[in-house]
């Protein structure tokens, strides 16, 4: 079967470049005019105008040109700065202008005067070009443009289309209505609405498919491309509020993102997952082994938190996914609030604040202590512990730690070799141990009853690590003079309701788990967690990974990646290396980390490679995950 000849015809403003050329040309011209701000407005809204269909396209071409004011010296400028703009996607697939470069088409309602020398750039010549030309006076001043053209008459690229009368498929490419009415006129076969640059809704709900970049034309069209795989093919879900950074970071570089406030039960999320490749949560949402097991497409978690026990990370391991986290975005906020809290406890400030709310003075220095010279209890002395040392002792408070790890001592600190002798002296204990299971009920009646009287029990670590009836308990007997608590065993998966046994305690802080949720640090946490998954799913980097071995991998240009997760069982590597030999590519670098279970070895290769090898990869046993980048 011959193949149907295939005839591409791009729009030339905001698709193939960036911006509107008219719009540019008045940035030039109108430098320095005083007005020209308004001018500019009123530039661009006449071309959204056109663009919508609103007025007719001679009448926004007739108005917009007499607002420029431009000249002929004016457009080498312009087209200076118009090569700076041509479509990030369309600039990365050069080589196809360069390939199909007979059966590329650019029509246009712009001008050939700009158009012909940006376009000559990627192969596409004069002769295939059609646009408007400009009028000039005597004096080289752009005064108007040739109204015989057809393409400045309202729905110009229909009659033009027409008159080329091209033999095949006829495929369209643009972002306005000019562009989508071939398709209804029945000149153009199909209309891809071009997004990359400017989305407008009209011209997405009239398209036969979006793309939102030029590697999704190429890849629809099955046509060589220089991404293996379109970015906006890969779906990320953002859970439980994660900062709004995250999505337009994640959004810019191209992926399609979706973002849900709360976290979601274990049904919700493998429902939810289907199809998703990036899961973004926070310290809510369990990922068990049954939500990663189902979860086919999933390649990477982004812990947007320190704590990643809610991952079951031998799970995520076993089946290729790689999980990230934001070890120390949040330990300055977590440690602030630990030293607001154990001064507020210390003089009883919410009691005395709660009794005015109700209408009682109560002036009294009964239960009020300065924190300066008492005994903080540091347990855990990890980022956070640490950090809170030095912040406590600049308090003048003297301070102990217990940790089950040897670490070592910050500033005048002192190391305590029990949790007993720890309890027993410290008129302040703050818990900041790791969210490890086996820290579950870690203070309970026994360790309460080692406590001083009159002591305070800070958590800001986990929920489970104390035992909340013993602690109710301790405060009712007062045995605690109060707590600060800001984590729970159970706590819900969205803000609303919520119960919790220490309710009513007098002299107890009781906040819904925000010991990290400063602006600060989820401004941070969105910053660092999308750099580690873009690394990933970009180039294969897993620098900081959670449950994987580390690789950084160098940039690769003008080559092919292929990333193989395997499990480790000796003799992986012969085979893959023996798949690589027998298609004869020619491996220009090879990275391989493994750990106890897997092993990810990285090959890059020249460029062109027989398509089969991904299948003969794919197939060698032990193969957890295989994907190919560019
Ligand atoms: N409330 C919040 O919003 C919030 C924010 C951030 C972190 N956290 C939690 O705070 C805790 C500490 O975070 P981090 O970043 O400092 O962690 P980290 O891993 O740096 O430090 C934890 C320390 O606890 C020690 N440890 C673990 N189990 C222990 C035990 N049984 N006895 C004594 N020491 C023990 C570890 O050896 C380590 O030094 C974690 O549970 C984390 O999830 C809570
Ligand atoms: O693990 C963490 O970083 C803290 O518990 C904060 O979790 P959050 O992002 O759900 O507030």
């Amino acid at each position: 079967m011959i193949p149907t000849k295939r005839n591409f015809v791009f729009d030339f403003d905001s698709t193939l470049t960036r911006v509107e050329a008219l719009d540019v040309l008045a940035e030039i011209t109108l430098v320095n005019n005083p007005q020209k701000a308004e001018i500019i407005q009123e530039i661009v809204d006449i071309t959204n105008l056109g663009i919508d269909g609103e007025i007719s396209f001679t009448e926004s071409l007739d108005r917009r040109i007499k607002l420029l004011n431009a000249k002929k010296s004016d457009l080498s400028l312009l087209i200076d700065e118009l090569r700076k703009k041509v479509s990030t996607s369309i600039e990365r697939n050069k080589e196809f202008f360069e390939n199909y470069s007979e059966d590329i088409y650019v029509i246009s309602c712009g001008f050939k005067e700009f158009i012909d020398d940006i376009v000559k750039d990627y192969n596409i010549p004069s002769e295939r070009v059609y646009a408007n030309t400009f009028e000039f006076d005597e004096d080289d001043r752009i005064i108007g443009f040739d109204a015989d053209n057809v393409l400045s008459t309202h729905n110009g690229k229909i009659k033009c289309l027409k008159d080329l009368n091209l033999e095949g498929e006829v495929q369209v490419i643009g972002d306005g209505y000019s562009d989508y009415v071939t398709k209804e006129a029945g000149v153009a076969d199909r209309f891809f609405a071009y997004t990359e640059n400017v989305v407008r809704d009209r011209t997405i709900e009239n398209a036969d498919h979006i793309a939102p970049n030029f590697d999704e034309f190429l890849y629809v069209n099955k046509l060589p491309r220089n991404i293996s795989y379109p970015k906006n093919r890969i779906k990320m879900l953002l859970l439980e509020n994660v900062h709004p950074d995250a999505f337009a970071k994640l959004s810019k570089d191209g992926f399609t993102v979706e973002t849900v406030s709360t976290s979601l039960s274990e049904d919700e999320l493998i429902e939810k997952l289907k199809g998703v490749h990036v899961l973004g949560i926070r310290s809510k949402t369990q990922v068990t082994r049954k939500v990663i097991g189902s979860a086919k497409k999933l390649m990477a978690v982004g812990a947007f938190c320190i704590g990643t026990k809610q991952i079951d990370l031998d799970a995520a391991k076993e089946n290729g996914v790689i999980v990230f986290n934001a070890p120390y975005s949040n330990t300055r906020s977590v440690v602030e609030l630990a030293i607001g809290e154990i001064i507020m406890l210390m003089r009883s400030v919410f009691q005395r604040s709660t009794e005015l709310h109700n209408g009682l003075w109560n002036k009294t220095a009964q239960g009020a202590k300065e924190v300066r010279g008492k005994k903080l209890g540091i347990v855990g002395y990890g980022n956070i512990g640490k950090q809170l040392s030095v912040l406590a002792e600049a308090l003048g408070m003297k301070v102990y730690y217990y940790d089950v790890e040897d670490k070592l001592a910050l500033g005048n600190a002192v190391r305590v070799e029990k949790l007993s002798e720890l309890l027993s002296m410290a008129d302040v204990i703050t818990l900041h141990i790791d969210d490890n299971q086996a820290n579950e009920n870690f203070i309970g009646d026994d360790e309460f009853a080692l406590m001083k009287e009159g002591a305070y029990l800070i958590n800001l670590s986990r929920g489970f690590v104390v035992d909340m009836k013993a602690l109710k308990k301790a405060l009712e007997v007062g045995r605690l003079a109060g707590a600060a608590v800001d984590v729970y065993p159970k706590e819900p998966k969205a803000n609303g309701d919520y119960y919790t046994e220490l309710r009513g305690l007098p002299n107890v802080i009781l906040t819904p788990h925000v010991g990290g949720s400063t602006e600060e640090a989820q401004k941070d946490i969105a910053d660092f967690v999308p750099g580690k998954i873009m690394a990933y799913i970009n180039s294969g980097n897993t620098v900081d990974a959670v449950n994987f071995p580390n690789i950084r991998l160098p940039r690769q240009v003008n080559a092919h990646r292929f990333l193989h997760i395997h499990k480790n069982v000796p003799g992986i590597m012969a085979s893959i290396n023996k798949v690589l030999a027998e298609f004869e590519l020619n491996i220009t670098g090879q990275y391989l980390s493994t750990d106890a279970k897997v092993g990810y070895v990285i090959t890059d290769i020249d460029k062109e490679y027989n398509k089969k090898v991904i299948k003969a990869l794919k197939k060698i046993e032990g193969t957890i995950k295989f994907r190919v980048l560019y």
